[in-house]
């Protein structure tokens, strides 16, 4: 079977002032994944994603989302590739003086030029998708729970119909049930609406139980990217203290049962 690749970074350099971040980094992602990136505090995994996604400049090398080199683009033609992907940042990063649902219908006035009632409807549907009461689309974000907020920034990152869903850690400060309901979500709306999936985590419980693949930063570079059993094999003292630390043996416990 071939692999459609719809995120290829190669040679990627980054650096700020003498501290180099990336050094020579190249990671495939294919459509229909659900990609996990790791790797210990401070390598990188932020100004990864915010450098596919265009928000970083790299010092060398080349990001192509869907074939395109986002900053060689035109602002018109850079902004219709960003109408193909969707993303949720750490903070979920809501206006605080929009309701949850102007906050989802916002990308659809702005982006798709939706007539504002129809763009309240549509987001009251991107609500339901992300599985949120009706009711949570007129609250303002600073009435939600944690794990609301999540699920309604996810909703705004849905609101163009992306092709891809990036996520900055979607699980930290979630209780372990909300997580877990967060994981299972996202693997429901992959499956339902065939999205790429570029998951920034330190969660390994949504490592084992949502993706395909895990990349490991380590080292300025993807030092392994491959089905979570064989990165955990990986000789690297990180990876080795990570997967096989008592963390990390709890949650392939739960994912393989039965088995030590
Ligand atoms: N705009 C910036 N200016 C200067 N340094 C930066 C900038 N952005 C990131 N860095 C540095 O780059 C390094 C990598 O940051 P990044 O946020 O990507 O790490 P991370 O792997 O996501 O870490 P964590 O797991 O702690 O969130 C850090 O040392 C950070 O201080």
């Amino acid at each position: 079977m071939t692999r459609e690749t719809v995120i290829e970074v190669r040679g990627l350099v980054n650096r700020f002032g003498s501290q180099t971040v990336h050094e020579n980094l190249d990671l495939d992602v294919y459509r229909g994944e659900i990609i996990g990136i790791v790797g210990g505090s401070g390598t990188g995994k932020s100004v990864l994603l915010r450098t596919i996604i265009g928000l970083v400049r790299p010092v060398a090398g080349e990001v192509r989302v869907f074939g395109e080199d986002l900053l060689a683009l035109s602002d018109e033609r850079r902004s219709q590739v960003e109408r193909r992907f969707g993303v949720l940042f750490q903070s979920g990063a809501l206006f605080s003086s929009l309701t949850v649902a102007e906050n989802v219908a916002l990308p659809l006035v702005e982006h798709a030029g939706l007539p504002r009632v129809d763009a309240q409807r549509l987001a009251g549907v991107k609500l339901a998708l992300a599985g949120l009461p009706v009711d949570a689309g007129r609250k303002y974000p600073a009435q939600l729970s944690g794990g609301m907020i999540k699920r309604a920034a996810l909703a705004r990152a849905l609101a163009l119909d992306p092709e891809i869903l990036f996520l900055d850690e979607p699980t930290a400060g979630l209780d372990p049930i909300s997580a877990a309901a967060f994981d299972s979500l996202i693997v429901t709306l992959r499956n339902a609406l065939g999205l790429t999936v570029f998951l920034v985590t330190h969660d390994l419980d949504t490592l084992y139980s949502t993706c395909d693949r895990v990349a490991v930063l380590s080292q300025r570079r993807v030092l392994a990217a491959a089905p979570i059993d064989e990165v955990a094999r990986t000789d690297d003292a990180w990876v080795q203290a990570y997967f096989n630390g008592p963390r990390g043996r709890a949650a392939a416990r739960v994912a393989h049962p039965g088995k030590d």
